[in-house]
């Protein structure tokens, strides 16, 4: 470790986690794992997806109650054995998946479990209001409290977690990839208060994929790989490069060249588009959008989380119903009732979320092949083949651990997310719509997803890579165009853009 263990005057660390060790079943997560945490810190988190990051932070806040080794809160060995006892200590984690509850308010979700009482005992309505309003005015949110939060865009409801999280007065705060549903004046606004949140002693674990917020807002790194603790360094001068040499363990050639910087888009295509749209609006969600995406080509729709471009990939696979507006399939007017309807048109569309759309206690293999399942049916696909499909899939994706048999719930997430893909791998659509392609994938892993959806270009596919992540679009498309408030702003063609160009057009 490179940094010193001790905080300033000799006060022992917030947190000290010594030669921490956990496996399930036959897989180990942590291999003898060490992680200081000292008081006023915000500590990024780094490694590749499976590396350990997140059961590393299970086991602080609770959830992993089974593991070797030794775990410190001020100079003093605790062992919890529950998320309970972990609040109790003072620690609060958000984790990659949503805990909000739909249904409830956005106050009652801020107050989740610590509603304000009256000197009666019932509830305090009006204090849990005011005290909602307030903080969540602080994180530059404008929304009426009393709104049911399942009703609010993602990335409202990522934000309104945070805050209930980072207003718990928690003295240790965990937050596992807390900005993949964020625009990036949200993902600002957010620094601004992790900042407020340091100042007052506070300790921030913050473990991300994006290595650039990672580096803005962290004081220290570390880096795991593959169940073990690489590195801690202080993060004034290192820079991405660093960090990617470390995570990864070896040379990165090639690895995230078409990222940073600027990349240089294609002419437009000439000829029939394979999709084409006119004047397609839905609701409040996006209208008047009409584009093209040709045979062997990428076409990149940008814009800000809930600028209407989930809504509209939803609509150009079947899922939603214009209000106005054409879809054109090779020329020809196409009404799309449903999804089926779409698939039988040679549609494909892998959803941002989803991971909510895999059988988490099938094996991995099953989770791949199902949609060729559906396509071959009648063929009697056997396990073998299945099995086969799979590995290569498994293969080709870097999909860790590299078995096909066991359930996908034992993956990580970023891993899960790559299985994901792999099912709709499987069967060659004509036009392929990918939502937010590599949320929560680690820069290895974007890198074989552009590998991949390229390969897939190459073939004839028309590609459709709809995202809010900048890098995203850069890295995939021959074509952008940005969506701002539902209505498609900007086209860039055959020029060089960079995420600057982008930021400023949505
Ligand atoms: N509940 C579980 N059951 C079985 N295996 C698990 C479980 N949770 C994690 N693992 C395994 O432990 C290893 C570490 O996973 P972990 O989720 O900690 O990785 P991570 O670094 O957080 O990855 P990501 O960036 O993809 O979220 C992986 O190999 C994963 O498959």
């Amino acid at each position: 470790m490179t940094l010193d263990d001790k905080q300033e005057g000799g006060a022992p660390p917030r947190l000290q986690m010594t030669g921490i060790a956990k496996s399930f079943g036959g897989v180990t997560a942590l291999r003898g794992v060490d992680f200081t945490l000292r008081a006023g810190e915000i500590h990024g988190l780094v490694g590749e997806n499976g590396a350990g990051k997140s059961t590393m932070m299970k086991i602080i806040a609770g959830v992993h109650t089974e593991y070797q080794g030794s775990l410190q809160i001020d100079g003093k060995e605790v062992h919890f054995r529950s998320a309970h006892d972990s609040l109790a200590a003072g620690i609060s984690m958000v984790h990659q998946e949503l805990s909000i509850v739909p249904d409830l308010t956005v106050a009652e979700n801020v107050y989740l479990g610590k509603q304000p009482v009256t000197a009666i005992g019932t509830i305090d309505w009006s204090a849990m209001i005011r005290g909602a309003r307030e903080q969540l005015k602080s994180l530059g949110i404008d929304v009426d409290p009393r709104t049911r939060i399942g009703s609010l865009p993602i990335g409202l409801q990522q934000l309104i977690e945070l805050a209930r999280v980072l207003f718990s007065g928690a003295r240790i705060i965990i937050l596992d990839e807390p900005t993949s549903a964020l625009s990036p004046p949200e993902v600002q606004r957010l620094f601004e208060v992790l900042r407020r949140v340091r100042k007052d002693g506070r300790s921030i674990v913050f473990i991300s994929h994006f290595l650039d917020d990672i580096l803005n807002i962290s004081d220290t790194v570390t880096v795991f790989r593959n169940g073990r603790h690489v590195i801690t360094h202080s993060t004034e001068g290192i820079d991405k490069n660093w960090v990617i040499e470390h995570m990864i363990g070896r040379g990165h050639e090639g690895l995230e060249e078409s990222y940073s910087g600027s990349i240089a888009l294609s002419p437009k295509v000439e000829g029939t588009p394979v999709l084409q749209t006119q004047g397609l609006s839905f609701g409040r969600a996006y209208s008047d959008v009409s584009l093209e995406v040709h045979a062997g080509e990428i076409l990149g729709v940008y814009g800000f989380m809930g600028c209407g471009q989930l809504e509209l990939a939803r609509t150009l696979f079947g899922k939603l119903r214009p209000a106005a507006g054409s879809i054109m399939l090779a020329g020809r007017n196409h009404v799309l009732h449903n999804t089926s309807q779409a698939r039988q048109a040679g549609i494909a569309f892998v959803p941002e979320s989803r991971r909510s759309m895999l059988f988490h206690h099938q094996p991995v293999y099953k989770n791949i092949s199902i949609s060729i399942l559906e396509k071959i049916s009648r063929l009697w696909l056997k396990p073998a083949a299945e099995r086969a499909t799979a590995r290569g899939h498994v293969e080709s994706l870097h999909i860790r651990p590299p078995l096909v048999n066991v359930p996908l719930g034992s993956l990580s997430g970023g891993n899960q997310q790559k299985v994901a893909l792999a099912k709709w791998l499987t069967y060659m659509p004509k036009v392929l719509i990918l939502s937010e392609p590599t949320r929560g994938m680690d820069v290895g892993a974007k890198d074989d997803v552009v590998k991949i959806v390229r390969d897939l270009r190459d073939k004839g596919l028309a590609v459709i890579v709809v995202s809010a992540e900048p890098e995203t679009v850069l890295s995939l498309a021959d074509r952008v165009v940005v969506m701002k408030k539902g209505r498609i702003v900007r086209e860039f063609v055959n020029e060089t853009i960079s995420k600057d160009k982008l930021l400023e057009a949505a």
